[in-house]
């Protein structure tokens, strides 16, 4: 039976995966790499201009991807945004889309030298998303 003193573990002694991945200060760092990359990704970037375009907007999207991803791995955030449903709904986002979404994150993540289980535990969270995201 381990204890620390924190209260960032599962009771386990595990830290969460928000802990692992380095807390908020790179959570941010790997967002701000991802949407550079996105908006590099001719796969996608179309779906990403009138944001782009729009300071405001795209400041709201980079507030709510940290808060997810913070969240979303146990950090100390709130998600204030919409569901994954309400947000890409009468988008028609295809697989392919998806997977190029993907890709520029997993990149995104080399880039900041995030370990490769942190990487894979955080794509782990991301990938069913996927149901409520494409073709709808
Ligand atoms: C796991 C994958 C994805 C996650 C976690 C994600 C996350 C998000 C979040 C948090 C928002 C903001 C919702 C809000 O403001 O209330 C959003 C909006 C959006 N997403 Fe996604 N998304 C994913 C996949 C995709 C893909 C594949 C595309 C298109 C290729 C896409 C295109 C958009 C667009 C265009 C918006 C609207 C941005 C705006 O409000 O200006 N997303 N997404």
């Amino acid at each position: 039976f381990t204890t620390r003193c924190t209260d960032d573990n599962k009771g386990n002694g595990e830290p969460t995966l928000y802990t692992r991945l380095g807390g908020i200060d790179v959570i941010s760092k790997v967002t701000d790499k991802f949407l550079t990359n996105v908006v590099a990704d001719d796969m996608i970037n179309t779906r990403f201009e009138a944001t782009v375009g729009n300071h405001y907007r795209l400041q709201v999207l980079r507030n709510n991807l940290i808060d997810q991803i913070c969240a979303g791995t146990g950090g100390p955030c709130q998600y204030k945004g919409q569901t994954m449903l309400e947000a890409h709904t009468g988008m028609k986002i295809s697989a392919a889309e998806f997977s190029a979404l993907m890709a520029d994150l997993a990149a995104a993540l080399d880039f900041c030298e995030v370990a490769e289980r942190e990487k894979n535990d955080l794509l782990t969270i991301l990938t069913p998303m996927e149901s409520d995201i494409v073709d709808k």
